[in-house]
């Protein structure tokens, strides 16, 4: 496959400006298909405005966003998400009285109004998507009770869970290790290397421990702008990089 058919999604040159302030400042930066990669930076560098951006919510004021070689930046979040991109946000959404199997039904269903996943069954086209994703989230024998009734780190890998029932190819996390212990975190990144080859996979997180283990490509940012791309080992040994972030963090 050529570089080009293998590219998913270019961010090019993306401003977003609240009055004045440039949440993003020309960032740029470019996806392939069934690539993880991590975007770091320190405390308003612009991560959760990059995802908005990329899902809809927010309008850049220049630059474009591309997926699949289609400019998206001026549709709305919904026709965002129906070409194939969907965003798990840090607070899981879980809904706590629907079973952790119907939660799942009802992110794989088109039809959102969660009575048509619950009153009515689920659709045998959804049932395989539906186990397969139980199992890869490890929840199968958690299935049946209230999601509502999960642990903190469990909600969250419904939460992922959700994400791909979708079948979105683009999955964007944002901080889905939020709230962990270093157990839950490790299980995150396993859950996320399984993911396959299918999806590209765009995760935001602080925790360096987990970017280490995901061992995917890091993209640092820093006041909305592109600061470096590399390694974990690359970026962690870039004194710029260092000066802007992980030195603060370390
Ligand atoms: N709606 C808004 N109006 C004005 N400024 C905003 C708005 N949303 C975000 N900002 C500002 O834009 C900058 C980038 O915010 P953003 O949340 O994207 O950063 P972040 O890298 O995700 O930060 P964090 O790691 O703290 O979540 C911050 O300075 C923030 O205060």
């Amino acid at each position: 496959m050529s570089a080009v058919a293998d590219l998913l999604l270019s961010v090019d040159g993306v401003t977003v400006d609240y009055s004045g302030f440039k949440a993003l400042d020309a960032f740029s930066m470019t996806l392939n298909r069934g690539e993880t990669r991590v975007v770091i930076g320190p405390n308003g560098a612009g991560k959760s405005t990059l995802c908005d951006t990329i899902i809809g919510r927010v309008r850049p004021s220049d630059g474009r966003v591309i997926f699949r070689g289609e400019d998206i930046s001026r549709l709305p979040e919904p026709a965002i998400v129906g070409r194939g991109i969907c965003r798990k946000f840090q607070a899981p959404g879980v809904l706590p009285m629907l079973s952790v199997r119907e939660n799942l039904a009802l992110a794989a269903r088109r039809d959102r109004r969660w009575w048509k996943s619950v009153g009515i069954g689920i659709p045998a086209g959804d049932r395989q998507v539906i186990e397969e994703t139980l199992e890869l989230v490890g929840l199968a024998e958690r299935a049946d009770i209230p999601g509502g009734q999960l642990a903190h780190g469990e909600k969250q890998w419904l939460e992922i869970g959700m994400v791909m029932a979708t079948g979105a190819e683009l999955l964007l996390l944002d901080e889905p290790t939020a709230g962990m212990g270093p157990a839950e975190t490790s299980r995150t990144a396993e859950l996320i290397l399984g993911l396959g080859a299918a999806r590209s996979v765009l995760v935001i997180d602080h925790d360096m421990s987990f970017v280490e283990q995901l061992g995917a490509p890091v993209t640092v940012m820093h006041q909305g702008r592109f600061l470096k791309q590399g390694s974990i080992a690359e970026v962690r040994a870039d004194p710029d990089v260092a000066a802007v972030y992980l030195g603060h963090a370390a």
